[in-house]
């Protein structure tokens, strides 16, 4: 017979190994889980972008109880939370967007007060911040510049929504995130909710969406009109689009407003090339006005594209008219890596530099254009 010690230290075993054998069981099968996960990858780097930028934010909050810890938010608002942009990182202002002051006005009187003085315009239902925000208009012109601008102006947190992440395949759990977004948002107000493209994401919902991508839709929306309808959450949905007419009423309903940034007039344009200009070397020739009038149909983002042209012909002539110089001349008048070239007469943008840029722009415009014609004529 065993002694009492004998089995107590048999039981004892006994319990040990069916511990050890349950320890291992759960650890690889959790193991094998996220092996197999093939969201787990990409859970974990955005884990460490959302933990990175929460310390960013963590930075700047004046005492503890405005710091965020990682255990404050869901696994979901964690993936939302990688693409939250820092307002450190945010590095656009007003005074960075020219030919635009009426709309600017506009929109800080629209949206940035009722945000900055938050508790003067809770005094009336009609004086709210509204929660939906449309800017439209063509590519180039600024929606992206003027949305950056309205975070930093109002000190709100900026989450640069990048669909591809609700709708990703991989990541399944579409519904969850999409409500990710709102929850995450509510828990860092006041904060934007930026969906460039929106059409692209809200374009009519019809037969053509998968039952899943339907599916998040519906619950993005459900979330949106749980935010129009709480009046003290400071959270603001920012849209931008190309295509206006591709939304739905519906979503055009919960962006009550809605400003047009179009293609710039000749004084805008004009006002956007003195800005692009200022702070780079420009020579006496430099006809802003007349290459204003010259340039209709130009973006801010051509006409940014064409002052880059003209510097980079301008350094190119430099650097060619250079090397054939005899070396030690060059050494001569530039003497070293360090020289300080601020008063260099030859690296002067030049009227003649702008023009040529513009021909050339022009001449590429075109050969796209046709290209485009003669491509929806093959269609035909
Ligand atoms: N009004 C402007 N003032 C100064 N720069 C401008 C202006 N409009 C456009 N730009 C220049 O063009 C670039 C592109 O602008 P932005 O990304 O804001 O355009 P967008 O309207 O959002 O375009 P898209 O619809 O293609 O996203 C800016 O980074 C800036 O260099």
């Amino acid at each position: 017979m065993d002694s009492p010690d004998g089995s107590r230290g048999h039981i004892l075993a006994m319990v040990v190994r069916v511990c050890a054998v349950t320890a291992i069981t759960y650890y690889s099968a959790k193991w094998m889980l996220g092996a197999l996960d093939p969201n787990s990858k990409m859970r974990k780097k955005a884990k460490q972008v959302a933990e990175q930028q929460l310390r960013k934010l963590n930075s700047t909050a004046s005492d503890v109880a405005q710091k965020f810890r990682t255990r404050d938010f869901t696994e979901h608002e964690m993936v939302i939370a990688s693409l939250l942009v820092a307002p450190e990182d945010i590095d656009v202002s007003w005074s960075d967007i020219a030919g635009l002051d009426a709309v600017i006005q506009e929109l800080r009187e629209t949206v940035v007060l009722p945000v900055r003085h938050r508790d003067l315009f809770r005094r009336s239902q009609l004086w709210r911040a509204p929660k939906g925000v449309l800017l439209h208009g063509p590519p180039g012109c600024g929606k992206t510049l003027i949305a950056k601008a309205i975070a930093k102006d109002a000190g709100m947190r900026f989450i640069n929504l990048d669909v591809a992440v609700l709708t990703d395949k991989w990541y399944g759990e579409s519904q969850k995130l999409a409500t990710a977004v709102f929850t995450l948002a509510q828990k860092l107000q006041p904060c934007i909710i930026f969906l460039d493209e929106i059409d692209s994401f809200l374009r009519m919902r019809g037969s053509g969406d998968h039952e899943a991508t339907a599916m998040m839709k519906t619950q993005f929306m459900l979330q949106w009109d749980g935010l129009m309808s709480s009046a003290n959450v400071c959270v603001l949905v920012l849209g931008a689009t190309n295509r206006p007419q591709d939304l739905d009423k519906a979503i055009l309903r919960r962006m009550p407003a809605q400003f047009h940034i179009g293609v710039p007039r000749d004084c805008q344009r004009q006002a956007i090339l003195q800005l692009i200009l200022q702070s780079e070397q420009q020579h006496p020739s430099v006809n802003l006005k007349e290459l204003a009038r010259l340039t209709p149909g130009f973006s801010g983002s051509d006409l940014r594209e064409l002052c880059r042209h003209a510097s980079m012909y301008r350094m190119r002539q430099f650097m060619r008219e250079k090397l054939n110089t005899d070396e030690s001349e060059f050494e001569e008048d530039f003497p070293g890596e360090d020289q300080n070239y601020q008063d260099c007469e030859q690296l002067q943008i030049q009227m003649d530099d702008l023009l040529k840029s513009l021909t050339a722009m022009k001449i590429s415009k075109f050969q796209a254009h046709s290209a485009f014609v003669e491509k929806d004529l093959d269609l035909d």
